[in-house]
């Protein structure tokens, strides 16, 4: 794909330092001919956690890579809808796809820092491709900044020079949480963060989660339905019924997702009766 290079003449439509709204209207996707997703519309509040449940195979981790342009790096996807930040359609064409995922940065399930790298070039390492240039001084700000913000710092700031690939499961998700954030993207989305770690970590991330609410915004995918509950203002709840493609059934606030379903379906799968 065409994608005009860094500098003057190609400002950044979605620039800001706030956290953004993030509004999917009428997304639908395919890979090849067989269609994923139906059609699904759901606004992200800006600074809120959303949090996207539902079975396998539904559908949420497409959607989730829709919201930052990753989809289309599988070679038979495609897809239909618009994805707006604060209101610019992500999907415009000639918009530059570097930008839109610099602003909305991505974790995945499990942690992927480079082994061998410092945690503090693991931090800022991100910097280079998002084509933003910073002094030392800004990298030794940037970095504590940013380990700061993912929870990380107190643990780590006596050996800033020692490899990523030493910390625990947990440190290394948190690490590349502060790699994402060095980029100050508006929006943050996370695919299962908590899958591969053990109750204590995932406690530690889940913190992280909470201390980032209202700087930026998040969407997360989660299978814990416990998780979703402690840590999401909003919920949506995905299914895709026999051989027809995901669609939400329902999404809303998490309490009265949880406590007042307004669907069946909703209700047996966030208390463990399918799925
Ligand atoms: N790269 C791909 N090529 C072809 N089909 C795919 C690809 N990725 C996902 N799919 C299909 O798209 C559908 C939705 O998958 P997706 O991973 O988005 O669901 P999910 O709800 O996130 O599932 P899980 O909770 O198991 O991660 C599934 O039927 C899956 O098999």
């Amino acid at each position: 794909m065409f994608d005009p290079p860094e500098g003057e003449g190609f400002p950044d439509p979605f620039a800001g330092s706030e956290a953004a709204e993030l509004d999917a209207k009428a997304v639908s996707a395919w890979f090849g001919e067989r269609k994923v997703l139906d059609r699904v519309s759901l606004t992200m509040e800006a600074g809120q956690v959303t949090a996207l449940i539902g079975p396998s195979g539904c559908g949420k981790s497409t959607f989730l890579r829709i919201l930052n342009r990753m989809h289309e790096m599988v070679p038979t996807a495609s897809l239909a809808g618009q994805v707006l930040l604060d209101g610019a359609d992500i999907y415009d064409p000639g918009r530059r796809v570097t930008l839109a995922r610099r602003n909305i940065g991505m974790v995945f399930q499990k942690a992927n820092p480079f082994p061998a790298m410092s945690i503090y070039e693991n931090t800022v390492a991100g910097l280079k491709l998002a084509g933003i240039k910073a002094s030392r001084l800004e990298k030794d700000f940037l970095v504590e900044d940013s380990l700061r913000k993912a929870s990380l710092w107190d643990e780590v700031k006596d050996r800033l020079h020692q490899p990523g690939g030493g910390l625990s499961g947990g440190q290394q998700q948190r690490l590349c949480i502060a790699r994402s954030l060095a980029v100050s993207p508006r929006v943050l989305l996370m695919d299962e963060p908590c899958s591969a770690l053990d109750p204590t970590s995932t406690r530690r991330v889940e913190e992280t989660i909470a201390s980032l609410r209202g700087l930026v915004t998040i969407v997360i995918v989660t299978h814990n339905m416990q998780q979703a509950a402690r840590i999401s203002d909003t919920c949506a709840f995905f299914l895709a019924a026999h051989n027809a493609p995901g669609a939400i059934v329902e999404h809303g606030p998490t309490d009265a997702m949880f406590q007042y379903p307004q669907d069946q379906r909703t209700s047996d799968y966030v208390n463990g009766r399918f799925g």
